[in-house]
């Protein structure tokens, strides 16, 4: 049987009596790559903070890594990597800095940080760049980097929250690469995003609308129960019903 990683039972956040994630239920796989998708306000981000250690659910149960996310946060936290837009490396930290600062939080050994960043900044090709601020790259660059360093520790799950936002096709194309890898390499991944080539890249999605989850498969399947050619005609027919978001 599949190892499952994050195991989610009718997880539930209400802000008074709004309900921002509605008893939402699934499992992810070891090694998977899961796309949780939705529209703006659907949920995605308050379920995401919930899975990562970050808040305290209202009701409903899950663990993530084997640990409870009610009373086991701090391990949940060490066993992770997250990366989003908003929180992601250190602007004025070298590349080098960002690495070794990270990895040092995350209880990489010495020695093991030096060797590894040697390699990846190899891996990353930006030999040329160690000594550069980190606010001085381009964000795909940035975006590349954020994602190295936070699978750095060799998390068992890395968490993604629109990742990709902002750079440009081939770039993104690229960043998809390294979560391959990863995920190859038995990291799980958890990621959401808005653009819907790269829900296509997932092994499955979910969708949520208005705090539910409303639909999980493979993209394949989705397709075929939608009757749809393309996972944005899926997303259309699902998320069309939304009351909440832009
Ligand atoms: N602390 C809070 N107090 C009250 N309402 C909140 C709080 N946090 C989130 N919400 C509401 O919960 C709903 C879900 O928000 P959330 O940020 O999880 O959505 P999302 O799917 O991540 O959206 P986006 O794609 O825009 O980031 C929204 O209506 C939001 O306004």
């Amino acid at each position: 049987m599949e190892e499952k990683v994050i195991i989610c039972k009718e997880l539930t956040k209400s802000f008074g009596d709004f309900y921002a994630v509605n008893k939402i239920s699934f499992d992810v796989n070891k090694g998977e790559i899961f796309g949780f998708l939705g529209a703006n306000g659907a949920g995605k981000t308050t379920a995401m903070r919930m899975l990562c250690g970050l808040s305290f659910p209202t009701s409903g149960e899950a663990t993530v890594a084997g640990f409870n996310v009610y009373k086991q946060q701090d391990s949940i936290k060490k066993n992770i990597g997250y990366m989003s837009q908003k929180f992601s490396l250190y602007e004025n930290l070298t590349v080098l800095e960002n690495i070794s600062f990270f990895g040092g939080v995350y209880g990489v050994r010495k020695k093991e940080i030096k060797e590894r960043s040697e390699e990846l900044i190899q891996t990353l090709g930006l030999q040329n760049e160690t000594k550069k601020l980190v606010g001085e790259l381009p964000l795909g660059w940035k975006q590349k980097l954020a994602f190295s360093v936070a699978i750095f520790h060799k998390p068992k799950i890395v968490f993604l929250d629109e990742p990709t936002g902002g750079v440009d096709p081939l770039t993104r194309r690229q960043f998809w690469d390294m979560i391959y890898k990863a995920a190859d390499e038995g990291i799980t991944v958890f990621v959401t995003t808005h653009y819907m080539d790269e829900a296509e890249y997932c092994n499955r999605i979910s969708i949520m609308v208005d705090g539910r989850v409303e639909a999980l498969d493979s993209p394949g399947k989705l397709k075929e129960r939608f009757s749809a050619d393309s996972m944005d005609e899926v997303f259309y027919k699902l998320a069309r019903g939304a009351k909440r978001g832009e």
